[in-house]
């Protein structure tokens, strides 16, 4: 029940109502990965289910695929849909230019094709999620096991040449072994503290040998919504940044919030 949520979820369950309504009948849409992103899966699952709404979804993860399925979306592959008219997914930090770092889940190569190949990326995050500057988030980067402590390797190297406040790397572990992605490849994270100048830092990144894909996005999203934990939602679009919706607190939630499984 969302009396039972803590502040922060009930922002994050905000931000996923406002967003599906983006979502229309005949949609190709783009399932995110995260605890944010799977109140939007939910969510949908509902709209689906009790409106009747028909749409066809590209998970972003075998985990937002397993949830997906569950609550009665149709799931298809992103080569079967071939392009997306809407991807909704959460992120970990997005400033006043919308560039993100993704990949806390351990999702953004997926995350990343899918928001690609679609015609509108919307984020959906809580409110803490906005900062000023990237990079207090550990910048996660996905690369392949082969020879992946010399990839670690060029890529300190590498920051020595940017504009960061750290440069130490850390393998992402699951346990006791290192985590692995749906792609069976490792996560390094990044802990840079500061980040200068987003777009240099990932074009940099995707040229050393090894690292497939890094978790900042830069010039995919098109719109945020941000819930914050008074119950207001707010969207701001790319294209006018100038314009903020404020709204009072969307609906209710009663419904979704009696499956929790994140
Ligand atoms: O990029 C992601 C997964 O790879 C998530 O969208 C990001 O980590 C945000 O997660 P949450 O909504 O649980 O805070």
């Amino acid at each position: 029940m969302s009396d039972t949520l803590s502040p922060i979820d009930q922002a994050k369950a905000n931000a996923a109502r406002k967003a599906v309504e983006f979502v229309e009948d005949g949609m190709k849409v783009g399932l995110g990965t995260g605890s944010t992103a799977a109140w939007m899966v939910r969510r949908l699952g509902e709209r689906v289910r009790e409106e009747g709404l028909r749409i066809v979804a590209v998970p972003t993860s075998s985990r937002t695929a397993a949830l997906a399925r569950e609550v009665g979306i149709t799931v298809i592959t992103l080569d079967e849909a071939k392009w997306l008219d809407l991807t909704i997914d959460g992120a970990d930090e997005f400033d006043a230019e919308m560039n993100l770092i993704k990949g806390g889940g351990g999702a953004l190569l997926q995350e990343k094709i899918v928001a690609t190949a679609s015609d509108q990326m919307v984020v959906i995050a809580d409110s803490a999620k906005e900062v000023a500057h990237l990079g207090a988030f550990p910048l996660p980067i996905e690369v392949i096991p082969f020879g992946a402590e010399v990839t670690r390797g060029l890529v300190e190297e590498l920051l020595g040449a940017f504009d960061v406040m750290g440069r130490r790397t850390t393998v992402r572990m699951s346990g006791a072994a290192p985590f692995r992605t749906d792609e069976g490849n490792l996560i390094l994270d990044l802990h840079l503290g500061r980040i200068g100048d987003p777009r240099q830092l990932a074009l940099m990144l995707n040229q050393v040998p090894g690292v497939v894909e890094s978790g900042l996005f830069v010039d995919i999203c098109d719109r945020v919504v941000i819930g914050h934990s008074d119950g207001r939602v707010e969207v701001r679009d790319i294209h006018d940044l100038s314009v903020k919706v404020m709204e009072l607190p969307v609906g209710d939630t009663t419904n979704i919030f009696s499956n929790i499984g994140d």
